[in-house]
């Protein structure tokens, strides 16, 4: 793995001009992305002939930079989302429109202490961390050895060093130690009507739970499991869909291709001991 340079505030570089150990991401005219981290005297091989990368270093972000054939390069630093569609992945990674909601609806917050199963590949990990910051803590479970794996490289990779406040278990969220508590968590795994005892003596008064299953049937399943527990506030449900839009001078029109289905989201909050669960006739919006 080759490092990139860090900041110690703030973890590896991610503004101003271009550095050795930096990830840049170079945008062809056709739009095509390629990824390399910058090393002093090395190049990368487009098929559209070399880039030096000294030519880069040292470079405003935003840069374009020429090949040996002239063709123009756009090169920027990968943002999160670009880096989780291009990430390595052994299992289905949760896509940027659903962590964006998973952050805001499960409301992960700076100094939260989240926990989180299945790890997968890593790139939702990758937003929590963010978001809970150097204050906060995410403990991850992967049942996977392999799928551990890549979780372990891609988180490493973003953030240029293993994060001090991540805590990675390859084994089943079942056997978790129930008295490690946290604020939020979140479940991204086959059956997680099965962990929910460990699920619901871990969670704090008040935490938030956040599910993301894939099927109709993993959904019902779900809510019916939280309702029988009866600790939980009236699990909200919904999906999301992000269309996006060609706008090009008066062509402006959804583009023909969409994600349309990744999963469903779900949320409950944990009730105090001995609550009866109210019943919530009308549900708010998640708009
Ligand atoms: C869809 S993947 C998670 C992807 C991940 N959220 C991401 O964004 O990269 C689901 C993962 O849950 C793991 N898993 C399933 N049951 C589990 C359990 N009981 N405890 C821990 N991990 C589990 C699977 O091995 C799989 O890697």
């Amino acid at each position: 793995m080759q490092s990139e340079q860090l900041d110690e505030e703030r973890g590896p570089v991610r503004s101003g001009p271009f550095r050795p150990g930096d990830r840049v991401q170079l945008t062809d005219p056709k739009g095509r992305h390629f990824s390399l981290v910058l090393e002093r005297g090395q190049s990368y091989h487009t098929h559209r002939g070399a880039i030096d990368h000294d030519k880069l270093i040292g470079a405003p972000e935003g840069s374009v930079v020429l090949s040996a054939a002239n063709t123009p390069y756009l090169a920027l630093r990968p943002l999160l989302p670009d880096y989780v569609l291009a990430m390595p992945r052994g299992a289905q990674v949760i896509y940027p429109k659903d962590a964006a909601q998973i952050v805001m609806w499960g409301d992960v917050f700076p100094g939260a202490r989240v926990l989180e199963a299945g790890a997968g590949s890593g790139a939702l990990t990758c937003s929590l961390l963010r978001a809970v910051g150097p204050t906060g803590h995410v403990r991850s479970y992967e049942i996977r050895a392999d799928h551990a794996e890549h979780a372990v490289t891609n988180v490493e990779r973003f953030y240029g060093e293993r994060p001090e406040n991540w805590d990675l278990r390859v084994g089943d969220l079942a056997d978790h130690d129930t008295g490690e508590t946290a604020d939020r968590i979140v479940l991204d795994m086959l059956a997680p009507w099965e962990v929910l005892p460990v699920v619901r003596d871990t969670l704090v008064p008040g935490g938030v739970l956040v599910g993301y299953v894939a099927t109709t049937t993993q959904l019902s399943t779900l809510t019916e499991a939280l309702r029988e527990q009866a600790c939980w506030t009236e699990p909200q449900v919904w999906e999301s869909m992000v269309r996006p839009w060609h706008a090009v001078g008066l062509a402006v029109r959804p583009e023909h291709r969409m994600i349309a289905h990744t999963a469903f989201l779900l949320t409950a909050r944990r009730l105090a001991d001995g609550v009866t669960p109210p019943r919530v006739q009308r549900r708010p919006s998640r708009g």
